[in-house]
């Protein structure tokens, strides 16, 4: 296990929890990790999981108090990697563009497009230009462990796909959800950038478990979405959800042998991270 920052306790797994997602882990001790770009959305709970380390923050806070753009996106992950954190586990609810994934569909998305604006999106904005090679987003070995792991737990995922990660608060309009899915997008979601690169900046493994909780706008004749849509569905499937990212921080290999480890080697950062 890395060491984690002087007088914090230690975690080799991070897993940050969306909407309808707010705890995680039994006996646990909570920490309040201070950074750089402010607290993080709550303190972070640290326990022992399938003999593995866990840190969980709750994305939104516990009390889901920070809308999507307004989520301390930075200080989340910072707060991870300070803890010890190289892998992290990043549950959440999306909408679906396409009629063959309809509610309580699991999916692992490979690709993203970022459709926000104006979220802080790097840590490195100042004294070098640092750009980290993003072409795969997401951790290949933390994929295929997520994907073979709902596998035996009989949930077929959807393997592969691409996340469109719209600003929101609101969601899209019609037009704009048939234009998503027109570009062969399979999925919609809000929170998916920055986090997902800011994790790549700190030279984390970062791995999406996307739970669908509704056909978009655009997909599905009638009202539209609605948060209380949302709610019920990933109420109705967060058992099963849980014990998939449960099996899934058991199965991770300790020592990383894929790429996202190495993103930061060579470089001189402008920076010391924690
Ligand atoms: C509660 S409805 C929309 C909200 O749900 C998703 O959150 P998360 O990705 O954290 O599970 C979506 O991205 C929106 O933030
Ligand atoms: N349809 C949708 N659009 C954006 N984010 C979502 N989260 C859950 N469902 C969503």
């Amino acid at each position: 296990m890395t060491t984690p920052s002087a007088s914090l306790p230690a975690a080799e797994i991070g897993v940050i929890g969306g909407s309808g997602f707010y705890s995680f882990l039994d006996d646990i001790e909570e920490v309040q990790v201070d950074t750089p770009y402010g607290l993080p959305s709550d303190r972070i709970a640290i326990g022992d999981l399938g003999g593995r380390r866990v840190a969980f923050v709750p994305r939104h806070g516990r009390d889901h108090r920070y809308p999507p753009h307004k989520i301390p996106y930075r200080a989340n992950l910072w707060a991870l990697r300070s803890l010890g954190v190289r892998q992290v586990l990043a549950p959440s609810a999306v909408g679906s563009l396409t009629p063959a994934y309809g509610p309580g569909t699991l999916a692992v998305p490979d690709q993203f497009v970022d459709r926000t604006s104006g979220r802080a999106q790097t840590y490195y904005d100042e004294n070098a230009a640092i750009h980290v090679s993003f072409a795969d987003p997401y951790c290949p070995v933390g994929r295929t462990v997520a994907v073979e792991t709902a596998r035996k737990a009989e949930w077929e995922p959807v393997d592969g796909g691409t996340l469109v990660v719209i600003e929101g608060p609101r969601f899209s309009t019609r037009a704009e959800s048939r234009w998503y899915a027109a570009q062969g997008w399979t999925l919609v979601g809000m929170t998916g950038h920055p986090e997902a690169v800011l994790a790549r900046e700190l030279a984390l493994c970062y791995t999406p478990l996307c739970l669908v909780t509704d056909l978009d706008a655009g997909i599905e004749e009638g009202e539209g979405v609605t948060m209380e849509e949302v709610y019920r569905v990933f109420a109705q499937n967060i058992d099963r959800l849980r014990a998939v990212v449960s099996d899934v921080v058991s199965s991770l290999p300790a020592d990383r042998t894929c790429p996202c480890a190495r993103t930061l080697d060579g470089m001189t950062l402008p920076l010391e991270l924690p």
